[in-house]
């Protein structure tokens, strides 16, 4: 499948506030479970009542820590009505504003959190799995950073199945975190989840594309083995890990994994952002593209590659806080 070109621009805030209707969802929609819970935000499945689809609903509050965050969620919608014409990104349907909330009404994926198959709660992914559903990770992935949007939030707790069972197929989720990566402006924030952050955000050096890689590259380690590779006893050890640590492949996580996925997870996790293999690279390695054989073998020099650090990271209320 070819990645879809980045033909539209990212709307502006104007172009959002169109789409927005001010009714109560709820005329339109019977509510039913809670699916997803965050510090700001609840999803509910629900069914709308006119089609009888059943659709998950987003239900954001404006106020967070005593400041509007319109504009950050105006953002998101944005994101999500450029990602529509992308069969792996999960597709907006309607979008409904309250005095103190934000309701996005979209797509509903049944299969739920890759997460769960990757910690065991479902039958863990085959290589052969791992590696079609990857694929359309970076399809996503790749649309996004074509259109210069990091999505900053990448894990298996965001990536989604359409359908139980291994044959679903990949909806990515939550823009919430993501940025628009606009030429010469840094952007340099404490966000993301620990066993997945790149250490340039752990080091408030500038993030970008990028740093997707480096989240995309511990997703796929996690997808194959089950295994978190910078876990550590504490949140803070394993933020630790992610600036100090070294990525190794131990035989009794990678035996009978081909080596190519090994090189391939090496190069995204490579400790310079600019010299991390890019979305559209990936998409050529022969891991990922199929050209793997039993006799195609490539030579990776997986060494160890540490961090002087002299800062420390500390970890609370679910959000990296830096001290120089
Ligand atoms: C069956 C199911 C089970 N668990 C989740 N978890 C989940 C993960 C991330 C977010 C965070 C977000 N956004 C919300 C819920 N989503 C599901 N289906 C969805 C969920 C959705 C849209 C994304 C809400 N469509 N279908």
């Amino acid at each position: 499948m070819s990645v879809p070109s980045p033909t539209k621009r990212l709307g502006s805030i104007s172009d959002v506030q169109s789409i927005i209707h001010k009714e109560s969802w709820q005329d339109h929609f019977i509510v039913e479970d809670t699916i997803g819970r965050g510090k700001f935000a609840v999803v509910k499945t629900c069914i709308e009542k006119e089609t009888q689809r059943r659709f998950a609903a987003k239900c954001i509050r404006k106020r967070r820590h005593c400041r509007d965050c319109t504009q950050d969620i105006l953002h998101e919608i944005a994101v999500l009505e450029l990602s529509e014409s992308h069969p792996h990104l999960i597709d907006l349907h309607r979008v409904y504003e309250s005095a103190s909330e934000f309701v996005l009404i979209l797509e509903y994926a049944a299969g739920g959190e890759i997460f769960d198959y990757c910690i065991g709660v479902k039958d863990k992914f085959s290589e052969a799995t791992t590696r079609r559903l990857f694929h359309q990770i970076l399809q996503a992935v790749s649309f996004l950073h074509s259109n210069n949007i990091a999505h900053l939030d990448l894990k298996p707790q965001n990536i989604l199945l359409t359908e139980e069972g291994i044959e679903g197929d990949i909806k990515i989720v939550d823009f919430g975190l993501s940025k628009h990566i606009a030429k010469n402006i840094e952007i340099r924030e404490i966000l993301g989840t620990p066993d997945y952050v790149a250490p340039e955000v752990l080091n408030f050096e500038p993030i970008n594309t990028s740093t997707d890689i480096w989240s995309l590259g511990v997703v796929c380690y996690v997808m194959l083995t089950g295994v978190s590779p910078f876990l550590g006893e504490t949140k803070n050890e394993t933020l630790m890990n992610v600036t100090t640590g070294s990525i190794d492949f131990p035989d009794e996580l990678f035996n009978g994994k081909h080596s190519a996925c090994k090189d391939m997870i090496w190069k995204m996790l490579q400790r310079e952002p600019t010299e991390r293999i890019t979305a559209e690279e990936i998409l050529k390695h022969p891991w990922v593209s199929g050209h793997v054989s039993p006799k195609t073998s490539i030579r990776s020099p997986v060494t160890p590659c540490h961090l002087e650090n002299g800062d420390s990271v500390f970890f609370e209320n679910n959000f990296l806080t830096y001290e120089k």
